[in-house]
């Protein structure tokens, strides 16, 4: 396999294939210095044609984005014919296949992924971005059935801030907003409100508040905003998701509103904490650690690591980290 992709070798020990997405495949492996599981996103440049601007798109918005809630990224490998991206492991799986193995949430169970999402969606607006094709299979589930979201080929990052007007339309037709399908010009962060809003429905639900067969009949659905609301949504449910699937995007819920609203803080006593629980400043065991394996002085491994590569070393420090924050040993394996 190692010889199939030779960039790899000796860094990560590939296993099998564990998701592909059009122009993507995806495989597990161990980084082998930490023995850590991660997830390698290969893309061959050929077959991405005119999708290539996406995958610089994703690795850019990935590289300054560091949150509980959305897929890590570890390091990047460029080479001629191939892009590696190798990210964080999340070895239970989609949102999607979850909830369709559950029929549909009850609030509580809901309520908590939702609340996840929103966390994730706040600090993704708060850095000036918009997600655009939010949906459960751009949500992926980690070994504590957390959520990490993942997929950031579409975001946009306006020049001068959020409130810039996008055009290119995108991401999937059924989560998308009325002013996106109708091709008026529109804010990436009001359009992944109304996303946010057709993926509670989901949740709570089981089946997608706007659907049809035939585009023209689906982009008609979701331009009449009218939807179901079956018997078992409580009141407050019903209230949220009126604010978030509003065809007006300007008396659309925001998201700072969302995090007020009592539906999304039933049971809970404190808010939802958006902010990154990632610290700007370096980890004192990690660089330690880092610089007994390449036996180079603390100072030297903290400026190295400070300029953020996304190649080997930083793959490593956050790996280092990652063991840390779980309660492991922070431990180089020495043996490669
Ligand atoms: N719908 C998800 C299919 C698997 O895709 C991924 C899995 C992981 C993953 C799996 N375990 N841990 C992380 C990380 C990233 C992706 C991903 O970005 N897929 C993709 C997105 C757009 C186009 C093509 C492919």
């Amino acid at each position: 396999m190692s010889s199939q992709y030779p960039e790899l070798r000796g860094y990560y020990h590939l296993r099998e294939t564990i998701g592909s997405g059009g122009f993507a495949k995806v495989k597990l492996a161990y980084h082998a210095l930490t023995g850590e599981k991660v997830a390698i996103k290969i893309m061959d440049k050929r077959a991405l044609g005119e999708d290539l601007p996406r995958v610089k798109t994703e690795i850019a918005a990935m590289q300054e984005l560091c949150h509980q809630h959305i897929c890590k990224l570890y390091q990047v490998i460029e080479t001629e014919e191939k892009f590696y991206m190798i990210l964080e492991y999340c070895p239970e799986g989609e949102l999607f296949d979850y909830i369709v193995s559950k029929d549909r949430l009850d609030e509580e169970e809901a309520r908590i992924f939702f609340r996840q999402i929103v966390a994730a969606v706040a600090y993704i607006h708060n850095s000036g971005y918009a997600h655009r094709d939010l949906k459960p299979e751009n949500l992926l589930l980690d070994e504590d059935q957390n959520l990490k979201l993942i997929d950031f080929g579409l975001c946009a990052k306006p020049k001068g801030g959020m409130d810039n007007h996008l055009l290119t339309c995108c991401g999937s037709p059924a989560y998308a907003a009325p002013e996106l399908i109708s091709g008026k010009q529109y804010l990436g962060s009001e359009a992944d409100i109304w996303s946010m809003g057709v993926l509670l429905y989901a949740l709570l639900c089981g089946y997608l508040p706007f659907d049809d067969e035939k585009l023209s009949h689906l982009y008609r659905k979701i331009q009449s905003g009218k939807y179901e609301v079956p018997e078992w949504l409580s009141e407050e449910t019903i209230d949220l998701l009126a604010r978030m699937l509003q065809t007006d995007p300007k008396r659309r819920i925001t998201i700072s509103s969302i995090l007020e609203h009592p539906w999304l803080n039933h049971g809970f006593n404190v808010p939802v904490e958006w902010a990154s629980k990632y610290k700007r400043t370096l980890d004192d065991d990690c660089l330690t650690e880092l610089a007994v394996h390449y036996g180079k002085s603390r100072q030297h491994m903290e400026t190295v690591v400070s300029r953020w590569k996304y190649d080997y070393l930083t793959a490593t420090y956050f790996l280092l980290l990652e063991k840390k924050m779980t309660g492991r040993p922070v431990r180089l394996l020495h043996r490669p």
